[in-house]
Formats: C-alpha cells, structure tokens, sequence
C-alpha cells in the first residue's frame, strides 16, 4: 500500500499568486474530493500529482520517494489518472483500451498474457461495457467511454487513483456504481482523489475534502469539517440550502443574494 504527499506544494496555475502551499497526505483507504469554481487549478493540482505538470514549488512523494527521482514506469506501476478530457489519436476497440492499462507491467515488445486479458475483462464488466469489448471506442457515447476510461485504470489496477470528474456523462446510474467502485478501491487498501463539482456525491462518498478556492487558498480536511455550508457558499459564490437525506447532507442551490461580507 502506498500513500501520496504533497510537501509544501505550489501548483503552476498559470498567472497566479502562489495561494496556500498544500502539504496533504492521502492514505490509502480514504476517499478525497476535490472541490472548486471551474478554472480553481483541480485539473492542475492532478496532473502535477501524478508527475505530468510541474509543480511551481514543493514537491510530490509517492511512498517515501519524491515523485521527480522515480521513472515514468514505476510511477504508472502504482498511480492511475482518469483524464477528464480524452483524444482518441488511433482507432482502437474497448478492450485494446482497457488492455492499455497493463502496459506498465509489460516490457517493450510483450504482448498482453492471459492474466491481462482476465483483468481487462473482468474491469470491463465492473464497469458495465464488457457488451461492448469489439466496438472502436470512437463510436461510444460520453457516458460509455467514460466507463472505458475507468475500466482502463481499473486494468491499471494503481495503489493510488487520481480522478479527474470521474462521473461527467454518467446517468445517475452509472454515478453511483462509480462512486462505489471508488469506495471498494479504497477499502481494499487504494489511496483516492477525485475531482468533483457534485456537491452531493462528494458528501456521501468522500471521507476527506480539499476545498480549492480561484485565488489558490486552499484548506483541507475530514469531510465534516470542510463541508460546512458557508465555507461552501464562499466558495461556489452561491447560497446553498441543506437538508439531510439518509445521514448525508444534500446541498441545493438557492436564488438568494450573498452579501459582501461572505
Ligand atoms: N496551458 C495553459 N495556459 C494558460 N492557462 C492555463 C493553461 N492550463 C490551464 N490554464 C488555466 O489554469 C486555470 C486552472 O485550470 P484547471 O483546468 O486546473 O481548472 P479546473 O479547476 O480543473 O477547472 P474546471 O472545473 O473548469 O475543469 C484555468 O484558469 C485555466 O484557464
């Protein structure tokens, strides 16, 4: 089990002061939300967590060692990104894609064995796309290449998952099967983060929040210390209502000025 930490990290958002430096762990079994206005640098922070941006300042350490001093290989070994946005630069089926989530394991010219189609196959239909292992994943609809995307990680099957809105295009269905998924990875010992922008998914699934603000103030901790109406609302600049369902809060958007002060 491997964990992530940030020591004194700047990310690079471009044209930005510094903000709070984040000095963060993620253990493995808790589940982190990532919550902020759009342009807040979640997106940022990921990807400097996994080694793609550069950080401005501070670093990155998965396990004991600084992110920089480890090779792209063993990074992949332990650490999956779902990306939020995907190219599709070649033709390839659903399960060639999933099959990319074995390549840190493979040398240069090893072809997939048995074992990796077995998981490739078995992510495919956790993820609810197994039907549809021959089709190019150009010809998918959002929601099903999204489930590619995490069935692909899912292959990958990393100690640490990073990921980036995990349920856009996803029919509420498919977010909750996702959400949980997330969970089962972190009770079997995996570290997660996530970008979200549902507030309500975040409340019922996260054990531990990092609020990003557009100035690059951060604060982090436990979910019910972060997920506190007015720090919400001074975040989203919007007035929230609550109200409870099965122990979790629900928060609702209302149309309700917010004074100056908030
Ligand atoms: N290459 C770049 N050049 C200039 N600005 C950039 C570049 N990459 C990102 N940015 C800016 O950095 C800021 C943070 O972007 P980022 O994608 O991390 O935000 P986000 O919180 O993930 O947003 P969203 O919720 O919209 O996905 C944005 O204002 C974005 O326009």
């Amino acid at each position: 089990m491997t964990r992530l930490a940030t020591q004194d990290l700047i990310i690079n958002v471009p044209g930005r002061s510094a903000g709070t430096a984040l000095n963060l762990t993620i253990e493995p079994g808790q589940v982190w939300g990532v919550l902020g206005t759009n342009g807040a640098g979640k997106t940022t922070l990921l990807h400097t967590l996994a080694g793609l941006n550069a950080p401005r300042s501070g670093q990155v350490c998965l396990g004991n060692k600084p992110l920089s001093q480890l090779r792209r290989r063993q990074v992949a070994q332990q650490l999956g990104l779902v990306f939020q946005e995907r190219l599709d630069g070649f033709p390839a089926t659903v399960l060639e894609t999933a099959l990319i989530g074995r390549h840190p394991y493979l040398s240069l010219w090893q072809m997939e064995g048995a074992d990796d189609y077995a998981r490739a196959e078995a992510a495919l239909e956790a993820l609810d796309v197994a039907h549809l292992r021959h089709r190019l994943v150009s010809t998918l609809s959002g929601g099903e290449r999204q489930r590619v995307a995490m069935a692909t990680v899912l292959t990958q099957a990393p100690n640490i998952w990073l990921a980036d809105e995990p349920t856009n295009h996803l029919d509420l269905h498919h977010q909750s099967a996702v959400m949980a998924l997330m969970a089962e990875q972190a009770a079997q010992g995996s570290a997660v983060m996530m970008c979200l922008h549902d507030l309500n998914l975040a409340a019922r699934w996260c054990d531990h929040i990092l609020l990003l603000y557009p100035s690059g103030e951060a604060c982090w901790g436990p979910r019910d210390t972060m997920l506190v109406p007015s720090a919400l609302e001074r975040l989203y600049r919007q007035r929230l209502a609550t109200v409870e369902v099965d122990g979790a809060p629900v928060f609702v958007p209302i149309q309700a000025p917010l004074t100056d002060h908030e």
